[in-house]
């Protein structure tokens, strides 16, 4: 099967100082993969590269989109990613208007948006602007609206940072269910290396070398088994 995202000897410099050096990666359909680094390793202008919001020096990035709208959707951690002019039910239909626009009539795409915001739990008034939102809210409606989308790949730059534990926890478990209940491709950055661990079917470590991590014991297990542990300290011992 042809992978998602598809990454051959990629190279970027910025004033020629090497930020990303030599790195391939594949990416299979329905895969979550995290990736870790030190800071300042490259992670966000990896995730910027595949976005095309930066040019490479070198290399192949191919995002197989046949079965998708876009190739790509990008999550920020900062809050402000939404039309601050828009009502919660407009930034959620926007793009379904821009995409289904000769398809659906106004009142279906609304009846959609209602829909990924319930399927992002969204239980807040639909008719809020984004500056009446909790950082919390905030992401679930990003996170409606990247839905909306049907992007190939989600590209996630450590979107749960700025959030306080509990809602992190949350979101976490939302975003896990939601990426199994709907085949979710997902490149994730964090700086969390137990987040990594707790919602990654990979996790991949920038650096020197490129480590590449699969995590096979079921994520319900995971922070009660002794191998993730050594997985943390080994993680650990390599970014600090
Ligand atoms: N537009 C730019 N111009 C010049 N240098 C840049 C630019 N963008 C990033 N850099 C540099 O490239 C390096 C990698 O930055 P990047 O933000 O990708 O790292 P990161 O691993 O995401 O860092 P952090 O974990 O701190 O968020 C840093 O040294 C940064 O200063």
């Amino acid at each position: 099967m042809k992978p998602i995202l598809e990454i051959k000897n990629l190279n970027k410099s910025y004033k020629g100082s090497k930020v990303i050096s030599d790195l391939s990666l594949c990416i299979m359909k329905g895969e979550f993969v995290s990736i870790l680094g030190k800071s300042g390793c490259g992670k966000s202008t990896l995730l910027r590269l595949i976005a095309s919001m930066e040019t490479k020096d070198e290399g192949y990035i191919e995002i197989n989109n046949s079965a998708y709208d876009y190739k790509v959707f990008m999550i920020f951690q900062n809050f402000n990613q939404l039309f601050p002019w828009k009502t919660v039910l407009q930034n959620v239909s926007f793009p379904l208007e821009k995409r289904k626009k000769s398809k659906f009539r106004k009142n279906d795409i609304v009846s959609l948006a209602r829909n990924y915001l319930s399927l992002v739990e969204y239980d807040d008034d639909l008719n809020k602007y984004p500056f009446q939102l909790s950082g919390g809210m905030k992401q679930k409606v990003a996170l409606a609206r990247a839905l909306c989308l049907n992007p190939a790949l989600f590209l996630m730059d450590e979107p749960f940072a700025s959030l306080d534990a509990q809602t992190r926890t949350s979101m976490q478990n939302l975003l896990v269910d939601l990426s199994e209940k709907k085949e979710m491709t997902v490149l994730f950055v964090t700086h969390d290396i137990l987040e990594a661990l707790n919602i990654s079917d990979r996790i991949v470590v920038l650096g020197d070398t490129i480590i590449d991590i699969p995590l096979n014991i079921p994520k319900e297990h995971r922070l009660k088994n002794n191998e993730i542990l050594d997985l943390y300290d080994k993680i650990y011992q390599l970014i600090g």
